[in-house]
C-alpha cells in the first residue's frame, strides 16, 4: 500500500473536529498525526470525549506546537474569523499543504459580500481569492485542483443540492425560491451559549436570523452561478430540539412547460451516479433520522395542490455531509483517492 496521508485536525476538541477524528480513524489512507485545541490544549481526546478512550491518538496541543513539516493535509474546524488569521500563518509555514476549511471564512468569493455579511474586512484576501467552494457534487473538478477548499455551511449544502440542477435547467423561477430550514443544536458548536441551554430550546421551536442569516450569502452566490444571473432567495432557519440534522423545505414555482414530475426527473437524472445524494420516488418525503450519522443527503419532490408550484425537501446530518463528512469527501477528491473512502457508512437508526 502507498504511504498514508499525514493529517492534522485543528479544533479537534469541538463538535466538527471530533466528528472528523471519529471518521478519520476508519479511513484506510490516513494517519492522524496532530490534533489541536485552545482551552483544552494539553488534554487527551479521551479526557475531552471519553468515547475515544479505546483509540491511540495524539494529545491535543496548541496550533503553534504542531510540526507542520510532518503534515500533508490539515482540516480547520475553528471558529469563523479565527480561521483566516490562523491559516495565513499555517500556509506561510508550509505552502504545499492541502487545506480543508470547515469555517465560513473562505466561502464567499466576493470580499465586499464577506465584509457585508460578517461585519469586518477579510484578513487573508489572497487565500480567499484562491479558495474553491467545496460543494463536492457540483464543483468536483475545481476541488480536485485546489490547495484550499472552503467547505460549505450545513444549511447551504442542504439547500443548494436540491435546487442548483433545477436552476441550471431553467425549470424553476429564480425569483420565487423560499427556503424554510430547520437545524439541530449541534450546529451551534460545543462552546457554552445561553441560547443553547436545554431549558431554552427543549419543547420549543423558533426561527432565528430571519431575513439576515449569513448563509443567505452563500445561497445567493451559488444560486446565481447556477442560474447565470443574480438570484436572491428567501431563507429562514429554525432551531429545533434535536441534536443532529438539517431539514430544508423549499417552495418553488415551475417555469412554463415544467411541473413537479419534471423537477423530479431532472434531480434523479443529475444525481443518479452520485453515491451520497438520493432522490426519493416522486411524492416521498425524506426524514432527518434516515441520514443521521451518515454522509448522505436525501431529497424528495412533492407536487403542490396549486398548479405551477412544487415543494422540494432535503435533509442531511449537519456534522457529516454538512461539515466533517463532506470535508473528508473533499480531501479524497483533492488527494486523488476514491471519493467515498472512509465515509460510506449507513445512517444510524433508530
Ligand atoms: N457544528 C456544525 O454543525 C458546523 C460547524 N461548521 C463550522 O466549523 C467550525 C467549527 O465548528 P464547531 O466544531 O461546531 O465548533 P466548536 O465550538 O464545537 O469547536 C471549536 C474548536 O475550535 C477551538 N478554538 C476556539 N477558539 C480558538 C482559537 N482562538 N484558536 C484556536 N482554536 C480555537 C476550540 O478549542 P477548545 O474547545 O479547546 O477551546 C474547539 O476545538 C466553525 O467555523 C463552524 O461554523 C460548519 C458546518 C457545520
Ligand atoms: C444551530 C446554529 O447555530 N447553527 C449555525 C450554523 C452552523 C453551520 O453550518 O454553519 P457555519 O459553518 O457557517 O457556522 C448558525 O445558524 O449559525
Amino acid at each position: 500500500m502507498s504511504k498514508k496521508l499525514n493529517v492534522a485536525v485543528l479544533g479537534a476538541s469541538g463538535y466538527t473536529g471530533s466528528e472528523l477524528v471519529r471518521m478519520l480513524l476508519r479511513h484506510p489512507a490516513v494517519e492522524i498525526v496532530a490534533l489541536s485545541a485552545d482551552s483544552k490544549a494539553g488534554k487527551t481526546m479521551a479526557d475531552v470525549f471519553p468515547q475515544f478512550a479505546p483509540f491511540a491518538l495524539p494529545r491535543l496541543v496548541k496550533i503553534d506546537e504542531i510540526d507542520l513539516g510532518l503534515v500533508d493535509v490539515v482540516f480547520c474546524a475553528l471558529p469563523h474569523a479565527t480561521t483566516q488569521v490562523v491559516l495565513k500563518g499555517v500556509i506561510a509555514a508550509k505552502p504545499d499543504l492541502k487545506v480543508i476549511d470547515l469555517s465560513a471564512d473562505f466561502r464567499l468569493a466576493d470580499p465586499a459580500a464577506y465584509e457585508t455579511w460578517y461585519g469586518h474586512a477579510h484578513q487573508a484576501l489572497e487565500l480567499q481569492a484562491e479558495a474553491v467552494y467545496g460543494l463536492t457534487e457540483i464543483h468536483r473538478a475545481a476541488i480536485s485542483r485546489a490547495r484550499l477548499v472552503a467547505n460549505p455551511g450545513c444549511f447551504t449544502t442542504c439547500s443548494l443540492l436540491p435546487v442548483l440542477p433545477l436552476l441550471t435547467a431553467g425549470a424553476i423561477d429564480p425569483d420565487e425560491i423560499v427556503v424554510d430550514a430547520k437545524t439541530g443544536m449541534s450546529g451551534a458548536g460545543r462552546a457554552a451559549k445561553e441560547a443553547m441551554l436545554f431549558s431554552e430550546v427543549a419543547e420549543g421551536l423558533h426561527a432565528y436570523g430571519v431575513a439576515n442569516h449569513r448563509h443567505t450569502a452563500e445561497l445567493d452566490q451559488e444560486y446565481s452561478l447556477a442560474a447565470g444571473r443574480p438570484v436572491k432567495p428567501t431563507f429562514t432557519p429554525h432551531l429545533t430540539p434535536m441534536i443532529r440534522g438539517i431539514y430544508a423545505t423549499i417552495y418553488v414555482r415551475t417555469t412554463p412547460g415544467h411541473d413537479a414530475a419534471d423537477l423530479h426527473t431532472i434531480l434523479a437524472e443529475r444525481y443518479k451516479a452520485e453515491p451520497f445524494v438520493t432522490v426519493l420516488p416522486l411524492g416521498q418525503v425524506p426524514q432527518s433520522r434516515h441520514v443521521k450519522g451518515s454522509n448522505h443527503v436525501q431529497i424528495g419532490v412533492v407536487p403542490d395542490r396549486i398548479p405551477g408550484r412544487a415543494i422540494v425537501i432535503s435533509t442531511l446530518d449537519n456534522l457529516v455531509k454538512g461539515a466533517s463528512g463532506q470535508a473528508i469527501q473533499n480531501m479524497n477528491v483533492v488527494c486523488g483517492l476514491a471519493e467515498g473512502t472512509g465515509i460510506d457508512q449507513v445512517a444510524l437508526f433508530p
